[in-house]
Formats: structure tokens, C-alpha cells, sequence
């Protein structure tokens, strides 16, 4: 991903995200891709607030349906999707990573990940919640999303969040040497089997897609979560001053 200063996920960025995945899935001679940051300490500073702020609603309409695109399509990929994480991964950064089937940190404590959306005052909507409970059990997720928990890599280790913690330096052999063995399975037993398990997750959101933009509009538009999006962007920008 190279979408500097910080891989934040623009319409714009999702859209090339999408387009790149689609290109890839219908060459036939790929069969994985490594998910991983250009952007040095940084993975992806998740959705871009600025396309959630001071805008209409179909432009909130027309990004929330990106946004679940992205998680759809990377969620029930046939490619093998593994996430090479070499950087801070809050929030839709890490629902990104989630959708993998495979997540390599690399060990810096710098390098927090988690879906800490309660601490920007917006509640993750469900298929959030429900890939995160995929990966790490509802209990765990439960206390994750409500204290909007940012995990260092030795906690999101234990916890589950990623599946290997490995020396910054490795991260991306590591990808490769993991994309090998999981190449080695068989492919249609593979997909069969990735399809098996994550269908029933990602057809709540088929059947609920257009309330879901819904409830995303009526609740980005309020006043007070605007104001606070607002004032959160603000103090990200004057943090340099
Ligand atoms: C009732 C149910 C209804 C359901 C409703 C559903 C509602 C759900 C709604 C939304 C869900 C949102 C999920 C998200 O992903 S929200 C985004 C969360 N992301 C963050 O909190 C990360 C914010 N950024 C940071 O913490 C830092 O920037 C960091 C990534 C750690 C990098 O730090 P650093 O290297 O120091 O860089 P700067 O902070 O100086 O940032 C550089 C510039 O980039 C801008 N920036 C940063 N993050 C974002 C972002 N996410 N979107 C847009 N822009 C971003 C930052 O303002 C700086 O800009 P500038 O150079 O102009 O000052």
C-alpha cells in the first residue's frame, strides 16, 4: 500500500485497492498476495477521516458502500491473502489486515493494532464485530471493542489478533515462507474450505448492505459525532504544531 502520509483508506485508495485485487484474481497465475505498508512505521491509518467529515450524505453513502466492498471482496478472496504488518494498524487498518487469512507483525511496540473506534466516540458496526470475534472469540472481542484496545504485538499475539510476531527485519520472508506452505494446500480444497467458513459472516452483510449504509449516514451525520470526528482530526494536525 503506498497512500502517504499514512495508507489512511480515501475513496480514492479503496477504489485502487479493489481494482488491483480484481486485476490480480483474474490472472490466472496468481494465487496469493502479501498485504503490506510503503509508508515507514505505518500500516494503514485505517478509514480516511476526511471523507467522514463536514460532507454530504451521498458522499457518506458512496464511501460506506467502498468501505464494505473492501471488506467483501478481500474477505472472501480465493486468492491466499496474507498481511505483512509493518506499522501501527488502528481501526479500518486493521479490519483490513483482519480480512487475511494470515497476519505477520512485525515486533516494534510502536506497532499497536485493534479496532479502537469506541475511543473516537463511534461504535465498529457489526461486520466489524463479527470478523473480529471470527479471529480472537467473542469474549475477547467483546472487551477489545468496548475498551477500543490497541494491542502491542506481544498482546495481540496472546490475545489472537495476529498470528505471528516476528523481528521487523523478517517480516515480509516471513510472509513468503507463510504464502508457501499455504500454497502447498491444495487450491480448490482451500477456498472451498475459506468459503465454508466465512460465508455465513459475510452474507449478513449481503442481506443488511443497503440498511447498513443507512445506519451509516444517519449516524455520521449527527451533530455531536461530526463535532467529534472534527475535533479528532484537529488534534491529529496539531499534534506537529
Ligand atoms: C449504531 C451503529 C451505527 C453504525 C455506524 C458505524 C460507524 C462507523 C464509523 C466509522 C468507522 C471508522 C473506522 C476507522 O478506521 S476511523 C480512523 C481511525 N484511525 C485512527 O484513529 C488513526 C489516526 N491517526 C493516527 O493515530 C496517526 O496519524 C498515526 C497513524 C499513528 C500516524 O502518526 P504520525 O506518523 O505521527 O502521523 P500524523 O498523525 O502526523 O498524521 C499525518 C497526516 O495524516 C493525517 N491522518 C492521520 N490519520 C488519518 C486518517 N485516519 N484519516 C485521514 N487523515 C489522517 C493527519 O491528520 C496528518 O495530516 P496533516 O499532514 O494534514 O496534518
Amino acid at each position: 500500500m503506498r497512500n502517504p502520509p499514512v495508507n489512511s483508506l480515501s475513496l480514492e485508495f479503496l477504489t485502487e485497492l479493489l481494482i488491483s485485487l480484481e486485476k490480480l484474481e483474474n490472472d490466472k497465475t496468481f494465487h496469493g498476495i502479501i498485504i503490506t505498508s510503503d509508508c515507514p512505521g505505518i500500516f494503514s491509518a485505517g478509514l480516511d477521516l476526511t471523507e467522514m467529515c463536514g460532507r454530504d450524505p451521498e458522499h457518506y453513502a458512496e464511501y460506506w458502500k467502498a468501505v464494505q466492498e473492501m471488506w467483501l471482496r478481500f474477505y472472501l478472496s480465493n486468492l491466499v491473502v496474507i498481511a505483512a504488518i509493518n506499522g501501527v494498524s488502528p481501526a479500518g487498518g486493521c479490519l483490513l489486515s483482519l480480512t487475511c487469512d494470515y497476519r505477520v507483525l512485525a515486533n516494534n511496540p510502536k506497532y499497536a493494532i485493534g479496532l479502537n473506534e469506541t475511543l473516537l466516540g463511534i461504535v465498529a458496526p457489526f461486520w466489524f464485530k463479527d470478523t473480529l470475534v471470527n479471529t480472537i472469540g467473542h469474549r475477547s472481542a467483546e472487551r477489545a471493542l468496548q475498551l477500543g484496545l490497541l494491542f502491542p504485538p506481544a498482546e495481540a499475539l496472546r490475545v489472537g489478533v495476529v498470528d505471528q510476531v516476528v523481528p521487523e527485519d523478517q517480516v515480509q520472508s516471513t510472509a513468503r515462507l507463510v504464502m508457501a506452505q499455504w500454497l502447498d494446500i491444495p487450491d480448490h480444497a482451500r477456498q472451498l474450505t475459506k468459503t465454508l467458513m466465512r460465508k455465513p459472516t459475510a452474507d449478513r452483510l449481503l442481506t443488511e448492505r443497503d440498511a447498513d449504509i443507512q445506519n451509516f449516514v444517519r449516524f455520521i451525520c449527527k451533530d455531536s459525532i461530526q463535532k467529534s470526528l472534527h475535533a479528532y482530526l484537529e488534534k491529529l494536525k496539531q499534534k506537529k504544531g
